[in-house]
């Protein structure tokens, strides 16, 4: 069902804007480029609405926050929505300090966004709720797992609402919700939390999916979170298989191996994802 979509973006080929934190955002570019988009990192405001103008995504990330970021994220997100082009933010470590909250809280307020992707730490920080996030990793409360899959998804449900706007929450179960649908997807693997970027990635990648099928956000979202997860699931055994041990750095480079090998087959194939309706 979701492979088509990342058909689409290996067919299409999108530019995608990055303004990404400094940690991980060579993962990021080739990220995007295994799956068939084209990055361009760019962060000088003097340029970024040029960039944008001329970009099928554009993906902020806070997650090495400075305050002169802040006019490439306004300037690269303003002329995105005046276009029409679809909009990514991934909160990295909302919660953990003032500056981050309020700088993800009014990206948030200010641009109509596509999709915000992160953990669940952060999006409650974002949206006012919830304790402070130790930093770029979801707190262990939140990790906890022990209500019902339908009431986690129905839960993210009403975050999406209350946030206005698509969802990717990700964790030992990932889930993407428009507020009305909410898709909660199994796969990955735990080893995926042990290498930094995976999240970032995921979220650049999220932001390609969306430019190559804006019609159908939901879809291209949730193929994204699928295609990530799989692509972890299939790394671990392949590490395994190679190194028998759990080395962090190869499984790394084995995750973007997958990542450029995996097809819109294998993706149909490999999907694990329930679809909740709004209950009430
Ligand atoms: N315990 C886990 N089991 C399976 N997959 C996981 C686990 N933790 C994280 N992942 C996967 O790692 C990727 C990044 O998610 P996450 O660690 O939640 O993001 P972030 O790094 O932004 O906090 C997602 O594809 C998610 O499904
Ligand atoms: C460790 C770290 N510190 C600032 S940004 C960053 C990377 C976070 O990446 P991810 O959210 O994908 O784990
Ligand atoms: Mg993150």
């Amino acid at each position: 069902m979701l492979g088509q979509y990342l058909n689409a973006l290996r067919e299409q080929g999108p530019l995608i804007h990055c303004i990404t934190n400094t940690v991980t955002m060579n993962d990021c570019a080739n990220a995007l480029l295994a799956v068939g988009g084209s990055p361009i990192m760019a962060d000088d405001p003097d340029e970024v609405a040029e960039i944008a103008a001329l970009a099928g995504g554009v993906v902020l990330n806070i997650g090495t926050l400075r305050r002169q970021n802040l006019n490439a994220f306004y300037g690269a997100g303003r002329e995105a929505v005046r276009r029409g082009i679809p909009v990514v933010l991934d909160p990295v470590g909302a919660g953990a300090s003032r500056l981050r909250t309020e700088t993800a809280r009014g990206l948030w307020k200010e641009l109509p966004l596509a999709a915000i992707r992160c953990n669940l730490s952060e999006l409650r920080a974002l949206l006012g709720e919830g304790g402070g996030a130790r930093g770029v990793d979801a707190a262990p409360e939140d990790l906890a797992a022990s209500a019902s899959l339908r009431e986690r998804a129905a839960q993210i449900g009403a975050l999406a609402r209350r946030a206005q706007t698509m969802v990717a929450v990700t964790g030992e179960v990932d889930f993407v919700s428009d507020g009305v649908r909410t898709f909660a997807i199994r796969g990955g693997h735990p080893l995926m939390a042990r290498v930094t970027g995976t999240g970032c990635m995921l979220t650049a990648v999220t932001g390609a999916f969306l430019a190559a099928s804006p019609q159908q956000p939901l879809e291209a979202a949730a193929a994204a979170v699928c295609a990530m997860g799989l692509c972890g699931a299939r790394a671990h055994r392949r590490l395994l298989e190679k190194t028998g041990r759990e080395g962090t750095g190869s499984y790394r480079v084995l995750l973007m191996d997958e990542l450029a090998c995996l097809t819109g087959g294998e993706l149909d194939g490999g999907e694990d994802i329930e679809i909740f309706e709004r209950a009430d």
